[in-house]
């Protein structure tokens, strides 16, 4: 069953601006989203959209220009933000220190006692295959396993939101898998859960809800589902012969034909009848299906 909305705090941001030196660059532009209690929200947008400078804002890392955080309905407070996971985009572990303790301190800043940080880091240590390097300095650590000790980091304390920058880059398949059992559990307890990534195929097995952002703004918002119905729907035809036919039909734009098999983009249902009547009088149709597109289809959509 898939995650619902709960009736927790949810994580809001309203026209969040900020702008950077004289020139002036808007990186976050007007920026509002709500990413609710208990769901993953994938935060999308090519370099330099203004993923990192949002997410900083909402950690109170980087001063805001104009808006708003919002926790629970009202202003996010310095308290609100100390409860708060974070995975920064620049990876802030001490690279001499063993792994173990490195993250038990960072716990006990959390404010857990000291027994029950090591138990908790000890069994996410466990849940991400790193029990045996507990020891190890995390200089010693391929990146992939320093990245995992980072989300470790994040998610201890049982954080009442989750900002993660990039959770997911560099992580093997198994890791993200493990990584994605994490964070299930914390939206179980009603945690919001921000992330971005780059990864359009991993965001749309996950997230329940999208925001994509494009030179500062929010240019989509909302459940990848229904992004995908107001996408532009296209066509997969099967006729008996040769497709090709079917770049010459009036209204029809032809994204792809091999051989009996063409994938099209319509202007119109009636674009669709036409292209059908054809078919029908050139021959036998096997199919004619609407294609719902793909998220990366709707990105370059939505970000063109
Ligand atoms: N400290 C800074 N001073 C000046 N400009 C900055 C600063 N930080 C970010 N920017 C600019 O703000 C814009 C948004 O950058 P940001 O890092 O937020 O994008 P992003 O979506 O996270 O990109 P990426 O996917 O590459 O991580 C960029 O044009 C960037 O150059």
């Amino acid at each position: 069953m898939s995650p619902q909305h709960t009736d927790g705090p949810d994580l809001e941001v309203r026209d969040l601006t900020r702008v950077f030196g004289a020139g002036p660059v808007r990186a976050v532009d007007g920026v509002s989203f709500t990413a609710p209690s208990g769901l993953l929200t994938g935060f999308v947008g090519a370099n330099g959209a203004g993923k990192t400078t949002t997410m900083r804002m909402i950690m109170g890392v980087l001063a805001i220009t104009s808006g708003e955080v919002r926790f629970g309905g009202r202003p996010a407070t310095t308290q609100d933000r100390r409860t708060f996971g974070y995975m920064p985009e620049e990876r802030g572990l001490y690279p001499k220190q063993a792994v173990l303790d490195q993250l038990v301190y960072l716990a006990r800043l959390r404010g857990i006692d000291a027994t029950a940080a090591r138990a908790e880091v000890l069994d996410h240590l466990d849940r991400l295959g790193l029990a045996g390097r507990a020891r190890d300095h995390v200089e010693k650590l391929s990146l992939g396993n320093q990245q995992r000790v980072q989300i470790i980091a994040a998610l201890m304390g049982a954080p009442r939101a989750l900002i993660l920058d990039e959770p997911f880059s560099g992580l093997d398949p198994a890791a993200v898998e493990g990584m994605v059992d994490l964070l299930r559990e914390h939206t179980a307890r009603g945690v919001p859960v921000l992330f971005s990534s780059h990864q359009l195929d991993l965001v749309e097995r996950l997230c329940e809800r999208l925001v994509v952002l494009k030179q500062g703004r929010v240019v989509a918002d909302g459940a990848p589902a229904d992004l995908q119905s107001t996408g532009t729907v296209r066509h997969r035809l099967v006729v008996s012969g040769d497709a090709g036919w079917a770049r010459g039909v009036p209204g029809i734009h032809a994204i792809d034909v091999d051989g009996p098999t063409a994938l099209v983009e319509a202007v119109d249902d009636t674009a669709v009848q036409r292209l059908l009547t054809t078919a029908l009088e050139r021959g036998a149709v096997h199919e004619l299906t609407p294609v719902r597109p793909t998220l990366a289809q709707i990105y370059r959509e939505v970000t063109a």
